[in-house]
């Protein structure tokens, strides 16, 4: 799959604004960005459910820039799935099949752990059963393409964590290159085999998930995934993963604010003497005075900075 300078502008100001990206067959690229930056437009230029004003969009080596989503050879699963509610998991995926074969949907459902779910209305399903029944009759399409705006908003934290896997998992085996939105770093970087990241409706850097994670060339790509300490410095925007935070006798003096424990480990927030508040995934005490250095930092123009940037 291959765009080309894909520019979409809406009234408000908002949109998608020269986007160039190639998506390899079998790859998951995954579209990480904040709400507004434009991935749900993206990935609806991709579908064909909106005309670019300029650029190009090619799927499996031709032209669909000008087709209706029906000729483009994709499948999209939503965030709120899109099933019938007449309709079983059996059924949905006859429905959409180029040659409907009851042994090769009831093989694709027990793919997805759905072989006891068959005959169920998606009212007699969890969520999660559900979002599987969506992905199943995506792939009982054949596409070239699969579209994921945030197929897992709806679901609870437990739950999502294990499908990523199971997601990922299930688009290897079946070869297809998809396309992935999330505003979530853990899932963007579970899934992916790139991630491109966008803010204000551009695209701003793709890579590999680690790679963009530990070494970003956009200040917006270190904000991205979170876990980010920005401090003030001589012009420039110090930058550092609250990981990456160590105590250290010549360090800056500060006083532990708080402690809390999350899933992956302490995390101490640290007023500096100088003014600033540090995060650090270290086991401090509350009310403990430490002296703290980054063990490593990243710097960017503080002129960089503008947040909510929008294209002129
Ligand atoms: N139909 C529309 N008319 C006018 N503006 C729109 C329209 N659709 C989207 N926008 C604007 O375009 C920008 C990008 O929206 P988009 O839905 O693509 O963002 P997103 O990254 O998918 O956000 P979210 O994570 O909240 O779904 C936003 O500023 C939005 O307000």
């Amino acid at each position: 799959m291959r765009l080309e300078g894909v520019t979409k502008g809406f009234p408000g100001g908002g949109g998608v604004f020269g986007v160039d990206l190639e998506v390899g067959e079998g790859e998951i690229l995954v579209l990480l960005g904040a709400s507004g930056s434009g991935k749900s437009t993206l990935l609806n230029l991709i579908a064909g459910l909106l005309r670019p004003d300029r650029g190009r969009i090619h799927l499996q080596g031709r032209e669909v820039t000008h087709l209706p989503p029906e000729r483009r050879g994709l499948a999209y699963v939503f965030q709120d799935y899109g099933l019938w509610p007449h309709l079983t998991a059996l059924e949905h995926l006859l429905l959409v099949m180029p040659k409907p074969d009851r042994k090769e949907a009831l093989a694709l459902l027990e793919r997805v752990g759905l072989g006891a779910h068959a005959h169920k209305c998606p009212h007699q399903l969890s969520g999660g059963q559900r979002q599987r029944v969506a992905l199943a009759r995506a792939l009982a399409r054949h596409p070239g393409v699969v579209l994921l705006d945030e197929p897992f908003a709806a679901l609870d934290p437990v739950l999502r964590e294990g499908l990523r896997l199971e997601v990922r998992r299930l688009l290897k085996e079946a070869g297809t290159a998809a396309i992935h939105v999330t505003h979530d770093p853990d899932e963007a970087l579970a899934l992916a085999d790139r991630v491109g990241v966008m803010a204000g409706g551009r695209l701003l850097e793709v890579g590999p998930p680690r790679a963009l994670y530990e070494n970003p060339k956009e200040l917006q790509t270190f904000l991205a995934f979170g876990r980010a300490n920005l401090l003030e410095g001589e012009g420039v925007w110090q930058a550092f993963r609250w990981e990456e935070v160590a105590l250290d006798p010549q360090g800056w003096p500060g006083r532990v604010e708080a402690l809390l424990w999350t899933r992956t480990g302490p995390l101490a927030r640290v007023r500096l003497r100088e003014g600033g508040v540090v995060f650090a995934a270290l086991p401090l005490q509350e009310g403990e005075e430490v002296r703290l250095a980054p063990k490593r930092v990243r710097s960017w123009p503080r002129n960089l900075l503008s947040l909510e940037k929008t294209p002129s």
